[in-house]
């Protein structure tokens, strides 16, 4: 078993004057769906592209699965599939012959693999509908089967969800579900929008010019992003018994200086005020209080942070 899928050091890409990736170091473990998150521009497809092996960095090192020489990284990426700045269609064809084409192309043996990956992503029912009259989402998902045809344990995604309406992003949200809990395959998966990735990715790497500014647990960020009344008071120990007495919540942290944190209640903060009151509690102040995954991410470019 390999102890990680991606690890890169330092791995530093410039264009020109422009410095697309800068000393970026990261670690994607098997299972992770990794989010990559930044604005456009960050550096997402150039960090992409060089981990497919579709572009070189100046600087640093790249260890895909077990491998860490270059000729060790290109064996390695075998097992690798990639949509990368959208599924190159050819709109005539049927999704069958988009897949059978892919496949010649790829050197992947026998057409059983096409009638798998239709039934992984769901487009059985239109294999014989021409690809022009596909939506958004069904070319991205048949982009998806592609990157799919070679069997691979780790998938590489850039941005696949751009663009898609919101049932179209709620269908590749369950699709990558699905093939990262049933098919045990890792991915990476890019997008500009915190909040678009959010129940779908586990872990995240936020990107901004060029640097990786943090990396953070799925779990971790939901805990930073979690909404509650913050409740300022002269007793915190008398308050307590109430909120559990009166308003029968025990779903509270107690902070410093005389701070509560509420997760309860959320729209009704009258109501809390209203019982600290009646118990003979001075309430200082009672707000609701929690970032949404947008201004954590805009804090978190506005300034560096590391968890
Ligand atoms: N082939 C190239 N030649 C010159 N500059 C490039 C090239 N590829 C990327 N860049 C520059 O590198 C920086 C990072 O680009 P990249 O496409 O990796 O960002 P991104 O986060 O994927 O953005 P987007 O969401 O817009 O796709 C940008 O400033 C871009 O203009």
């Amino acid at each position: 078993m390999d102890t990680c899928v991606i690890r890169t050091k330092g791995l530093t890409k410039i264009y020109g004057q422009t410095k697309a990736l800068d000393d970026v170091s990261m670690t994607i473990k098997p299972g992770q769906i990794y989010g990559l998150i930044g604005q456009n521009g960050a550096g997402k497809t150039t960090l992409m592209r060089i981990i497919s092996g579709l572009a070189y960095s100046q600087d640093g090192e790249l260890q895909v699965f077990e491998g860490m020489r270059p000729k060790a990284n290109e064996e390695a990426r075998k097992r690798i599939g990639t949509l990368i700045e959208g599924p190159a269609l050819y709109p005539h064809m049927h999704a069958y012959g988009n897949l059978n084409a892919d496949r010649i192309q790829k050197g992947i043996p026998g057409t059983a693999c096409i009638d798998r990956v239709l039934r992984l992503v769901d487009l059985t029912e239109t294999k014989r509908k021409k690809v022009k009259h596909f939506s958004l989402g069904m070319k991205q998902r048949l982009g998806i089967a592609m990157a799919l045809l070679s069997e691979p344990e780790f998938l590489i995604l850039d941005e696949p969800v751009n663009g898609l309406d919101p049932m179209g992003i709620i269908e590749i949200r369950k699709l990558l579900t699905k093939l990262n809990e049933q098919e045990g395959v890792t991915i990476l998966i890019s997008s500009h929008i915190l909040s678009e990735l959010d129940q779908l990715a586990n872990y995240y790497g936020i990107l901004h010019e060029g640097r990786l500014v943090q990396e953070i647990s799925g779990a971790m960020l939901q805990e930073k992003c979690k909404k509650y009344l913050y409740v300022h008071v002269n007793d915190v120990t008398r308050a307590t018994v109430i909120l559990e007495n009166h308003l029968k919540t025990t779903n509270y942290e107690v902070r410093p200086e005389g701070v509560i944190h509420l997760y309860d209640y959320l729209n009704d903060s009258a109501k809390v005020a209203t019982e600290l009151s009646l118990g003979g509690i001075a309430v200082k102040e009672i707000v609701p209080k929690g970032d949404s995954l947008e201004t954590y991410f805009a804090k978190t470019i506005g300034g560096t942070s590391y968890v």
